[in-house]
């Protein structure tokens, strides 16, 4: 049995696929809009994943308390939201194994997501599922590799074996530190991409934000105990690559239209937003030096443009490689 806490995009994505691939398999996939559960359980469809059919066995739920009551539980809501999920659902999650799917550094803490779930749920067993990876692609059964991180091999096995599909292929690693900063710190520097893109700086512009973009990245997964292979890894290089040349990536275009000197719909969840000012804070604490990430803070808070931003970056000392 599989459950999935979130019936967004990439949580319906992983329902669809996991459950699609094997009817040994049963999915449970919660959501906390009770009427918008009912009706994608009546329908097999949701407007969160256009054209997508929900495949039979796959139940869509509401209420926490049909919750199965063994097998992994996916955790699929936007990382600012981690906490009060884990809280408010505690005694239902308290010594499972949660496989944590969000992308991102907590805003009000600075902490990872497997550190918000240590602090709130101690028992539980952490783990994480990250890589290139866009919901729409999955759920069409297009293939796809992530990166599936646990505490011990054996656990990384187990889940590994667990929620791998024929398309959506998993590598087992030990480091969740790794994993979770690729994933989490690739957003910042694709809205840094989308900017320059968005402002007509040019590809080879984007090339730089993207190299040194890295460098920031291994630099702070490296103070903060990341193992660099796994950077260099799909949650890393991978997913950094997927989500700064692709306009499926909602980080990717709230860079752009910040470069264009557009809104962006508030609605839509950018997860780099929250995590740029996050990280900053971190590299500031720890006397990292991560100048893109300061930049992109100031553009999302709307104190810098795209032109200084950039003007801050190329006057800077030159420096070795
Ligand atoms: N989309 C993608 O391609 C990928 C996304 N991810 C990651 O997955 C995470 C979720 O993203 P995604 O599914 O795309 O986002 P969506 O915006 O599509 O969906 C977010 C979901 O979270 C739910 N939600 C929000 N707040 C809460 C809360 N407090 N309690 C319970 N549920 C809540 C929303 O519910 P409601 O509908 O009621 O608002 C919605 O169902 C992000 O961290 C993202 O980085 C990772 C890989 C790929
Ligand atoms: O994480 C993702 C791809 O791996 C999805 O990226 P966005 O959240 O920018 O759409």
């Amino acid at each position: 049995m599989i459950s999935i806490l979130g019936a967004g995009a990439f949580g319906t994505a992983l329902a669809v696929s996991m459950q699609r691939e094997s009817d040994a398999r049963t999915v449970w996939l919660w959501g906390r809009n009770a009427d918008a559960m009912a009706q994608m359980q009546a329908s097999r469809e949701t407007p969160r994943l256009p054209g997508v059919t929900l495949p039979d066995g796959l139940t869509c739920a509401s209420e926490m308390s049909a919750l199965p009551d063994h097998g992994p539980i996916l955790l699929a809501t936007p990382m600012q939201t981690l906490r009060a999920l884990l809280t408010t659902h505690a005694d239902q999650l308290s010594h499972r194994t949660l496989v944590i799917c969000c992308k991102g550094i907590e805003l009000s803490s600075g902490l990872r997501a497997s550190q918000v779930l240590a602090e709130v749920l101690p028992d539980a067993t952490p783990a994480t599922l990250t890589g290139p990876s866009f919901a729409a692609d999955i759920a069409r059964g297009l293939p796809t590799a992530l990166t599936l991180a646990c505490g011990t091999a054996a656990c990384a096995e187990t889940l590994q074996t667990q929620l791998s599909t024929h398309n959506l292929r998993l590598y087992s690693s030990t480091d969740i530190i790794g994993a979770e900063l690729g994933g989490a710190l690739k957003n910042v520097i694709a809205i840094a991409c989308g900017a320059a893109i968005g402002a007509g700086l040019g590809e080879s512009a984007r090339a730089a934000l993207l190299t040194r973009g890295y460098a920031e990245m291994q630099r702070m997964a490296a103070a903060l105990g990341a193992e660099p292979e796994t950077l260099a890894g799909l949650s890393g290089f991978g997913d950094l690559t997927l989500t700064c040349t692709s306009e499926q990536s909602r980080n990717y275009r709230f860079g752009a239209s910040i470069g264009r000197g557009e809104a962006f719909d508030p609605a839509v969840t950018v997860e780099g937003a929250a995590t740029a000012r996050a990280t900053h804070d971190v590299a500031t604490q720890r006397g990292l030096d991560m100048p893109i990430t300061a930049v992109v803070t100031g553009l999302v808070e709307a104190r810098l443009d795209v032109a200084t931003a950039m003007d801050m970056l190329l006057s800077r000392p030159l420096k070795k490689e």
